[in-house]
């Protein structure tokens, strides 16, 4: 089966976040399972600087227009993914990252620079190339959500199309007039399609024209019927709810393996869990920390109010007060950032904090640090509690969404067992969080039970394999139905 995935990052060629790992890492999962996928991604200038020697783009199509201004199709492969990269200068070819420009603010153009993503992906699934065309079209979130809508109002015949949505906060809403300016039919502004409260709604356009709905775990995918997490679209999810799945996210297994891993200092697996000590060594000193013996605590994530970044700063005096040790790597909200760097003042030698974004650095935490911090406030899926699972970093996640789904507490009955893998905390909120942190500390003074619950983790299967297998299962009903 030939699929296409149109997605706004790909690691590892654009990342900023976890969507880029999955986009990324979905096409070898796949082929396992005898699926072909291409993905489709922007054309991005760091995305270009990314292809080495020997990898030079070749031209497979050029648009007639798109909005108005030249654009072609750009195929190559890198690192083993088979990639359409629209090259669409007006679009795509400035400073910035995918999203906002050079001073943080959205690109004011973001409305029509992936309702081209769309559009391309629309024309790719209607048979544009020359020698391919795919069977199916799995799109993610709502930068590549008007593809289905495209696909509806184009020509027949009809492509299904499979929508994940990887957080349903984050909805592409513009203003009623960029309407005429996607190029689509007066009758899909309608409470049918895009229309959304008198505005234009990309993810909700997707949703409503898309033949699937998948989010990236089963609790994620019952907690968006509730208005709680659905942020307004839940009663859409549950006219549709027959439609939308819940397929939790798998890793690379390749990229994030503690034995091979280039990142990191020292490798280790299982059997070798001592090594990490190096690892812990390394980090230690990056992060100008003095050793307590006390556990060490990390934190990788974008520092914002979902991510439950305040509930971390609430208790920081908590995990001095019971000699732990905190290093935090990440960017986000003005207010958090400062906080933590206020308390990283307060207390020098004990917490560090590493502003930005920086993808080996990330590795080493997961390498070197005790445990991960995940106290999120909603949370579709998660990857650092899976990559802290497979490097042996003990999670600590307030139980919500994938968190939930795919960590289990160290209660007595799963100590027991030997089945534990981590810490949940609920309701989440700052004292739950601190006594799960109380529970840690507590367990971390028993080195032989710390270590059952590392090597506990490390065995769990955070593969992709059996997700993979459920996306394929997926896609194969579909096209069937077609
Ligand atoms: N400062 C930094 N430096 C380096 N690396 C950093 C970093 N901050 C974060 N990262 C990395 O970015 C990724 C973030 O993954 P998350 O699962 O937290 O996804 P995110 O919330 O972005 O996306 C959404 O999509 C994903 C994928 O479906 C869901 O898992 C998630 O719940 C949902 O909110 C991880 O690979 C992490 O290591």
């Amino acid at each position: 089966m030939q699929v296409l995935s149109v997605a706004s990052e790909v690691y590892p060629l654009i990342k900023t976040g976890g969507l880029a790992d999955v986009a990324g890492a979905l096409p070898e999962a796949l082929a396992a399972h005898g699926v072909t996928m291409r993905t489709l991604l922007p054309a991005y200038p760091a995305v270009l600087a990314k292809l080495r020697y020997g990898e030079e783009p070749r031209e497979v199509h050029v648009f007639e227009t798109l909005f108005g201004n030249p654009a072609r199709l750009l195929a190559v492969t890198h690192e083993g993914l088979d990639l359409l990269l629209l090259d669409a200068p007006a679009l795509f070819d400035r400073p910035g990252g995918p999203y906002l420009d050079t001073g943080g603010r959205d690109h004011p153009d973001n409305f029509r620079r992936f309702a081209g993503l769309s559009l391309a992906a629309a024309l790719i699934a209607e048979g544009c190339l020359k020698n391919w065309r795919p069977d199916l079209v799995h799109v993610h979130d709502w930068q590549a959500a008007l593809t289905p809508v495209y696909l509806r109002f184009g020509r027949r015949p009809q492509t299904p199309v499979v929508l994940t949505i990887h957080n349903i906060a984050f909805q592409g809403q513009f203003s009623a007039d960029t309407f005429q300016e996607l190029a689509l039919p007066p009758a899909a502004f309608h409470m049918d399609w895009v229309e959304y409260y008198g505005q234009v709604g990309f993810l909700k356009g997707g949703m409503r024209a898309a033949d699937a709905i998948t989010t990236v775990s089963p609790s994620y995918a019952e907690e968006i019927l509730t208005p709680e997490f659905g942020m307004g679209l839940e009663g859409l999810l549950a006219a549709r709810q027959e439609r939308l799945v819940g397929i939790v996210n798998g890793i690379d297994t390749n990229v994030w393996n503690p034995a091979k891993d280039p990142m990191i200092a020292a490798h280790y697996d299982v059997s070798r869990l001592e090594v990490r000590k190096a690892n812990r060594k390394a980090l230690l000193e990056r992060f100008k920390l003095v050793d307590t013996e006390g556990p060490l605590f990390s934190v990788v994530s974008r520092l914002t109010w979902q991510k439950g970044m305040d509930l971390l700063a609430a208790v920081i005096p908590d995990i001095i007060d019971q000699g732990g040790m905190l290093a935090v790597l990440g960017s986000g909200d003005a207010e958090l950032e400062a906080l933590l760097e206020e308390a990283a003042a307060l207390y020098p030698g004990r917490i560090g904090l590493v502003k930005g974004y920086d993808e080996p650095l990330s590795h080493q935490l997961q390498a070197g640090a005790d445990s991960i911090l995940i106290p999120s406030r909603f949370e579709p899926c998660g990857l650092t509690q899976l990559y802290g699972l497979r490097y042996g970093c003990v999670p600590i996640v307030a139980r919500t969404g994938g968190l939930a789904d795919t960590i289990i507490d160290a209660n007595e009955a799963a100590m027991n067992a030997a089945a534990a893998t981590g810490f949940q905390f609920s309701p989440i909120g700052e004292d739950p969080l601190r006594q799960a942190l109380r529970r840690a500390v507590k367990l971390f003074k028993e080195p032989h039970l710390w270590a059952r619950l590392q090597a506990q983790g490390m065995k769990t299967d955070v593969s992709w394999n059996a997700s993979a297998g459920r996306y394929a299962a997926l896609y194969s009903t579909l096209c069937a139905k077609g």
